[in-house]
């Protein structure tokens, strides 16, 4: 039995929250927003996950101190842009013992950063003089499926194995299997970029289009997110692994993921704005845009699918043409 903090209330901290009470942990949740807390403490649901019942031994707090203190595991479930505020809060009741679990998906545009490096660089800034173990944990899991025990796979991933091994041990006997890697950089490139194409296949499905078309961007952009990411030292193994192709299927196709309706949203017409407010949850996919591009130029690495999408949703090029021009590109080798 461990002691566990989710750092986070939405659908996929409360995913989690879930399967780990139901393995008899001690799990704590705290939200920024407490009318949340409040809610989630009287009904013990989540108005994002209907029918799913959550178990009542998990204990709500608005205290941010209360869900760091004295946990074996924090596990932060805040959507990216909210990464660094929240570690910001959390950090001065973060000690060296304690394993700091990522679930969000996304880098930051400012630094370039993956959010282990921006939590890490965080609990730098506020208390120098601690060495916190960080653990990325991601793959194709969606919150919806999880809640409702569907057997899922995810990549714990951190230089140090053991550590690592740590949060494998955690998810023993639950729905969720978890593999773990090393790669935690190829990791989270992964998990961030992945929602990039998620979009561009949703466009696609938007505009009308086919399966032979979400085959082709899927693995296109498959290619687009491990050249990068091997140009920045990361393994291919990681990209055609469950936290690269697995999480790159699953939200490209799955009828649960935002940024796949988002995606559609557009490619029927509606703006980016339009889009983000009818999904109603976040949609990473278009936060890590600007980093994408950035990194993209950064390490020279020519990537069409990320540049089209960012053509669409930050300046305003018609899908269909964007579409027209892809399919125009000069024609190459595999
Ligand atoms: N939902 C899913 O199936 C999965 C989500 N993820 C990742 O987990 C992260 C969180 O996603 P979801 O739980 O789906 O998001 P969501 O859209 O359901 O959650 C939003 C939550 O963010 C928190 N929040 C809102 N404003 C905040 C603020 N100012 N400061 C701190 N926290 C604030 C609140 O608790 C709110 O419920 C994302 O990066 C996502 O990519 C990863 C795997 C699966
Ligand atoms: O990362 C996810 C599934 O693995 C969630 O994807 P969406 O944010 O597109 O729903």
């Amino acid at each position: 039995m461990s002691k566990v903090g989710i750092i986070g209330a939405g659908t996929w901290g409360i995913a989690l929250a879930r399967v780990l009470a139901n393995a008899k942990n001690e799990v704590t949740v705290w939200s920024a927003i407490t009318s949340e807390i409040d809610e989630l403490a009287s009904t013990n649901c989540h108005p994002k996950l209907p029918g799913v019942i959550l178990p009542d031994n998990i204990c709500y707090t608005k205290e941010i101190e209360y869900v760091c203190r004295e946990k074996d595991f924090l596990i932060m479930a805040v959507p990216s842009v909210f990464v660094r505020s929240t570690v910001a809060l959390a950090a001065p009741y973060i000690d060296e013992n304690q394993i700091v679990v990522d679930v969000a998906k996304g880098m930051e545009p400012e630094t370039l950063y993956t959010m282990s490096e921006v939590i890490l660089d965080e609990l730098k800034t506020v208390c120098p003089e601690k060495h916190i173990h960080i653990v990325a944990f991601s793959g194709p899991t969606h919150a919806e499926e999880v809640s409702r025990d569907m057997p899922t796979t995810i990549v714990a991933a951190c230089r140090d194995m053991s550590i690592a091994e740590r949060v494998q041990e955690l998810f023993e006997d639950t729905c969720m299997r978890v593999y773990t890697n090393y790669d935690i950089k190829g990791v989270e490139i992964c998990g961030a970029l992945k929602n990039v194409i998620a979009l561009a296949t949703g466009v696609a499905t938007g505009l009308g289009l086919g399966d032979n078309t979400k085959a082709a961007l899927i693995t296109r952009g498959l290619n687009e997110i491990s050249r990068l990411g091997i140009s920045m030292g990361c393994n291919l193994t990681t990209f055609v692994g469950l936290a690269g192709m697995g999480d790159l299927i699953v939200t490209a196709t799955s009828e649960h993921s935002r940024n796949n309706r988002a995606g559609q949203l557009i490619g029927q017409g509606y703006s980016a704005g339009e889009a983000i407010k009818k999904v109603g949850m976040v949609v990473e996919g278009i936060n890590a845009l600007p980093a994408a591009l950035q990194l993209a130029q950064k390490h020279q690495i020519d990537m069409p699918i990320v540049k089209a999408i960012d053509a669409i949703v930050n300046n305003g090029k018609k899908p269909d043409e964007a579409v027209r021009e892809l399919m125009a590109r000069k024609q190459r080798s595999e």
